[in-house]
């Protein structure tokens, strides 16, 4: 694997005493269209503002393509929550006003864009629909021609259709380039389809992350006889347990060599998975909170 587009080593931040991302490891490869996903309040805004250098941390150490962030910040675009624009200029005066702010700039790519989406170029940003603003904040990001494009969220208030016509946009244009994403979002469903790596956020703490192929090639579901707390040969973890009578329903994480033949294996699909993961993590901090065994 070449260098990372970005890695975390034991990365944090804190507001006051509370930590909004604590001891964060992570390595998000080049390439890869990577989600980001977690519920309200997991970090997500904190671990992508880090990695844009808006934030400092403290504790720990981001880097992009293995420089302090703030050193390659011509190489990053950031779409921001709610996609803020200046709400009185159009759509044709921010590309414009792009290409003096930025070094490198194709404003050629975000006006074909844009007409491509039939969106108004005069009209001003603050009086498109918030799908087209979404669009409109993307094709300015990628005149950028940014080799890592983070968006916070750029979906969470657009209808269905809206959604669907961002993402495919987003894929056309990564398609075409080199482009490392990655992307936030607190629905995986969203993301399930577009994403080939998959970070995953919960209480301040990452909880999950690898490629996706990887992640559904080392987890399967098994239903067997009802397990007590002995280890099961071929097992590395056992993340989520449910028992029902005499059966139990396990999602496992893979170890060393065949599972024991006394349980069926069942495929996981992705939401399966990551599910299980905050389901796990949920108990667990409720446990430690409570000071029970989880
Ligand atoms: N400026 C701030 N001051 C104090 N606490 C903050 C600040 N920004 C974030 N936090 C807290 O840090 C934690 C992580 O917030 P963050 O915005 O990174 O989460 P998130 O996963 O992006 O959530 P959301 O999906 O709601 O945007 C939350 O508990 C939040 O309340």
């Amino acid at each position: 694997m070449g260098e990372p587009a970005i890695e975390a080593r034991a990365l944090g931040k804190r507001y006051g005493r509370t930590w909004a991302l604590q001891d964060c490891s992570l390595a998000v490869p080049a390439g890869r269209v990577a989600a980001l996903v977690g519920p309200n309040g997991a970090g997500k805004s904190t671990l992508l503002h880090l990695a844009v250098g808006l934030l400092r941390p403290d504790a720990g150490e981001v880097r992009v393509f293995g420089r302090d962030p703030r050193s390659v910040l011509p190489d990053i675009g950031f779409v921001a929550q709610d996609a803020p624009l200046y709400r009185d200029f159009t759509a044709a005066e921010l590309i414009t006003m792009g290409g003096r702010l930025n070094r490198r700039w194709d404003a050629a790519l975000a006006r074909d864009r844009l007409a491509g989406l039939g969106i108004p170029p005069g009209k001003p940003v603050g009086k498109l629909s918030g799908g087209q603003r979404a669009q409109v904040a993307l094709a300015l990001a990628l005149a950028k021609r940014p080799r890592l494009l983070l968006l916070d969220e750029p979906i969470a208030s657009l209808d269905p259709l809206a959604r669907r016509e961002f993402m495919q946009a987003l894929m056309g244009a990564v398609a075409e380039s080199e482009t490392t994403v990655l992307l936030s979002s607190h629905l995986l469903a969203d993301l399930e389809r577009s994403c080939d790596f998959l970070v995953v956020l919960q209480t301040s703490r990452v909880q999950l992350t690898g490629a996706v192929d990887d992640l559904l090639a080392t987890h399967c579901t098994l239903v067997g006889p009802r397990a007590g707390s002995d280890a099961i040969a071929g097992v590395g973890k056992v993340v989520r347990a449910s028992h029902t009578g005499r059966q139990s329903t396990l999602l496992v994480r893979r170890g060393d060599g065949p599972i024991d033949p006394l349980w069926t294996e069942h495929e996981v699909t992705l939401e399966d998975v990551v599910l299980a993961y905050l389901a796990e993590a949920e108990t667990r901090v409720a446990a430690a909170a409570w000071e029970v065994p989880a």
